[in-house]
């Protein structure tokens, strides 16, 4: 049986001695160590499952330097050795996020419970994350939908980089699920217990992003009241996503290449220098090499950021994905507000025949809200038309049926139903031959043909 880790965290000789031959004996593999130093070394070589804590450590003996270690041990149950006297500061460090404290002299029978408690816990949660991770890895890049060829690309190139560290550049127009391929990234990566931190670099004004992104320390600035926590060092062990990179002030830019160049930054006012370890993966939708031409992006973190670049394409030119993924989007509202979903063929029609300017979040967003008013579960023409009451009725099914044609020869109605189709198409696409020729189910090549054929 897999022997569990404890890491033994005391300055008093004796009692290491004692407490690390009594959990040896309990069958538990023991690391001792003497100061917290000592303590961070051992812990980057020994994965403990466990991490007993003196509350009292040199050089500083002072307690709120021991709790302040505490997240030195995340991820790891911390229980706090105390003297009785320190109680009160025992239950201060359980408030921290301990998992318990036990006092001096101890109880062996105790120690024997309180470990064993911890260590249970411990080893149920590593089973729930990696039972995550392999449903995760069973479904590989899923969550990103699409039939089309560009999104098989996607989700294969999602499948085969997710495991290694490279950064990842994702560019492409706005809603078209940028941010899903990132966190996608994130959870089929060894990373995916670990945080994913989302920052959108032009919604935070310029002068907070720095403190965001490094944190502060008390007294850095007028209002710093105490320590903060910046989010790069939330995302340590994780990810973090850089959405609209290109919207990154400049001087920030410089600070951000030095984080990834060296792995380590100063929080503001700061004297202390944080190390980290961060995978970078960036999302815009502008023009970044562009923007590094006009001066306005440095050319050097471009490099930097860019490792594997994912381009996504506008819906408009995959409109092979409309249905698939309104299918999705039903199934998720259908189990969000449990009744049973479906789109009435005309409205189906109505669905793929649009341009979608946003993409897939306005997709998504007018199915929520067409869905969200349609009484029953049958979503019609009738739901969409009080939303959009400007929509054209006119179905390519009432296009065939049309009876002014039933005069004509057979060749002679294909001939003007065709025209009224491409038409009918290209109004749609606002003259984009590729699109019309997708939504008439034709090559390009063949729609050009058509229209030179019938002089449109
Ligand atoms: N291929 C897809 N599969 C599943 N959901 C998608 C897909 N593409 C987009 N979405 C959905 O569309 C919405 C917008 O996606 P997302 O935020 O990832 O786009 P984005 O490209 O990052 O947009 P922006 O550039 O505006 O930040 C989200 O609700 C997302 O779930």
């Amino acid at each position: 049986m897999m022997q569990n880790k404890i890491l033994l965290v005391d300055d008093e000789p004796a009692f290491r001695e004692l407490a690390s031959r009594w959990l040896a004996n309990q069958n538990y593999h023991v690391k001792t160590a003497s100061s917290l130093e000592e303590a961070r070394e051992t812990i980057a070589h020994f994965d403990a499952d466990l991490v007993l804590l003196d509350l009292s450590m040199p050089p500083h003996f002072d307690p709120q330097v021991t709790l302040d270690s505490m997240s030195d041990f995340e991820g790891r149950p911390v229980i706090i050795i105390t003297g009785h006297a320190d109680r009160d500061l025992a239950l201060k460090a359980v408030e921290l996020g301990a998992w318990d404290f036990i006092a001096k002299p101890i109880d062996p029978g105790m120690l024997a419970v309180v470990v064993r408690r911890a260590i249970t816990k411990t080893t149920l949660e590593r089973e729930l994350n990696q039972l995550k991770k392999s449903t995760q890895q069973a479904q590989g890049a899923a969550s990103y939908i699409g039939h089309s060829a560009s999104s098989h690309k996607i989700r294969a190139l999602i499948e085969r980089i997710a495991p290694t560290n490279v950064r990842v550049l994702v560019t492409g127009p706005s809603g078209t699920g940028k941010e899903v391929i990132s966190r996608t990234l994130h959870d089929l990566s060894h990373r995916a217990t670990k945080p994913f931190v989302s920052v959108h670099c032009g919604a935070i004004p310029a002068d907070l992003l720095e403190s965001e992104l490094f944190g502060y320390v008390k007294g850095a600035f007028t209002g710093a009241e105490k320590d903060k926590v910046g989010l790069l060092s939330l995302a340590d062990g994780g990810t973090l996503f850089l959405d609209e990179i290109g919207e990154m002030p400049l001087a920030m830019q410089v600070k951000l290449l030095r984080v990834l160049q060296e792995g380590t930054f100063f929080p503001v006012g700061g004297r202390e220098q944080k190390h980290i370890d961060i995978r970078v993966v960036s999302a815009t939708n502008a023009d970044l090499l562009g923007k590094v031409q006009e001066g306005s992006f440095r050319e050097d973190l471009y490099y930097r950021i860019k490792g594997v670049n994912i381009e996504t394409q506008s819906l408009s030119e995959r409109l092979e994905d409309v249905p698939v993924l309104l299918q999705a989007f039903l199934h998720r509202l259908q189990s969000q507000q449990s009744k049973n979903l479906q789109l009435s063929s005309e409205a189906l029609q109505w669905f793929r025949d649009q341009t979608w300017p946003g993409n897939v979040r306005e997709l998504k967003n007018a199915l929520e809200s067409v869905a969200s008013i349609c009484p029953q579960g049958r979503i019609s023409m009738e739901d969409i038309q009080l939303l959009y009451p400007s929509v054209d009725r006119i179905s390519n099914t009432q296009l065939i049926s049309d009876s002014s044609m039933s005069e004509a020869t057979l060749d002679q109605q294909v001939r003007e139903l065709e025209i009224r189709l491409i038409h009918h198409a290209l109004d749609k696409s606002q003259s984009n031959r590729t699109q019309a020729a997708k939504q008439l189910g034709i090559s390009r090549q063949g729609l050009i043909k058509k229209i030179e054929r019938y002089g449109l």
